[in-house]
């Protein structure tokens, strides 16, 4: 038997209660933020991190800070792998919040992108094994958290890109480069130049994606089988494979951080830029694009 502890309201007063599991019995930790839902299997140990922010789970400094955080506790936890996921099947990410671009404050600017480069650095580069399940849309910033994991999933009739062009402004640097990772210089070049969408089908034959399911349930037991076939492999040496295998891009990544953070400032905080914006986001309002 395992002790566990349930916290219930009786008559408008909290109890505490002891209670008596099953070693057999299947025990969920839940330790989920306010945009981020967290749960934690206690037989498989791994942690399903779902996006929970309606409409679109937009990329805002809260979602960040919160993600980021809960990555370093299931770090510290020491689970077997975490699964990422939208709450709504339907939209992984809208990408970044559009409101945080919509300033040109450029201390704002600034600690937004910090911030932003900071939550994906610490997913690119945590030893925990992580599994994307794209179970939805997955555009811009969407496509590029999903490319700092070690695998993906991508459910089908979806679309996952980096359109930034299309929309009038420029991916980073970094982006690119990751998507060059996965599909070569040569079709990253065209995706980026046209700000291209891929189809779930378009995706998997381009590497962009490892494997596609049709359904968030077919994604999170694919996701496990994943992890699971990583249980006999010795997990320090795993660890500093992917290590090795990342440094070579977290080392420009870092080198080029003041560059980067300044390019953004000036590319986004511009008048011309946030007529951009605005126009964008008074089509997204309407669907028109
Ligand atoms: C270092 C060099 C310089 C670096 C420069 C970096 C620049 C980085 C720039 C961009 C990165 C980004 O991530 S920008 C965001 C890009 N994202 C998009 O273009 C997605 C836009 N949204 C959609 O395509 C669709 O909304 C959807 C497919 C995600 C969902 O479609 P659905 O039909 O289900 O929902 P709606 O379209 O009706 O949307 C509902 C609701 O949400 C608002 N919305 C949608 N996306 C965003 C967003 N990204 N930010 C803020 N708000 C968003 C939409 O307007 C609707 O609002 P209302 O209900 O009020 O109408």
């Amino acid at each position: 038997m395992f002790k566990g502890i349930c916290r219930e309201t009786h008559n408008g007063n909290m109890v505490t209660k002891i209670l008596k599991i099953p070693k057999f019995f299947t025990c969920i930790r839940n330790f989920s933020s306010e945009n981020v839902l967290v749960e934690v299997n206690n037989k498989t140990n791994t942690a399903i991190l779902r996006l929970s922010r309606p409409p679109v789970n937009g990329l805002n400094l809260e979602v960040l800070n919160e993600f980021e955080s809960l990555l370093s506790q299931l770090e510290q936890q020491k689970v077997n792998g975490v699964i990422i996921t939208s709450n709504k099947e339907g939209i992984l990410t809208g990408g970044i919040d559009i409101a945080e671009l919509q300033t040109i404050d450029q201390r704002r600017l600034k600690k937004y992108w910090t911030t932003f480069r900071d939550t994906f650095l610490k997913l690119y580069n945590t030893p925990l094994l992580t599994v994307a399940v794209i179970n939805g849309h997955s555009p811009a910033g969407g496509c590029l958290f999903s490319t700092a994991c070690d695998y993906r999933v991508m459910t089908r009739n979806y679309n996952i890109g980096g359109n930034e062009t299309q929309l009038g402004l420029v991916a980073p640097i970094w982006f690119m480069d990751r998507v060059a990772d996965l599909i070569g210089h040569r079709q990253a070049e065209l995706a980026f130049t046209q700000g291209k969408l891929f189809s779930t089908d378009e995706a998997h034959k381009l590497g962009l994606i490892d494997e596609i399911v049709e359904n968030t349930a077919e994604g999170l037991s694919k996701a496990q089988i994943i992890i699971n076939s990583f249980a006999n492999v010795p997990k320090k040496a795993r660890e500093i494979s992917k290590r090795f295998t990342r440094q070579q891009f977290l080392d420009k990544m870092i080198r080029d951080t003041d560059d980067d953070i300044r390019h953004f400032v000036n590319h986004i905080g511009s008048n011309e830029t946030q007529k951009i914006i605005e126009q964008y986001m008074q089509k997204l309002k309407s669907k028109r694009f």
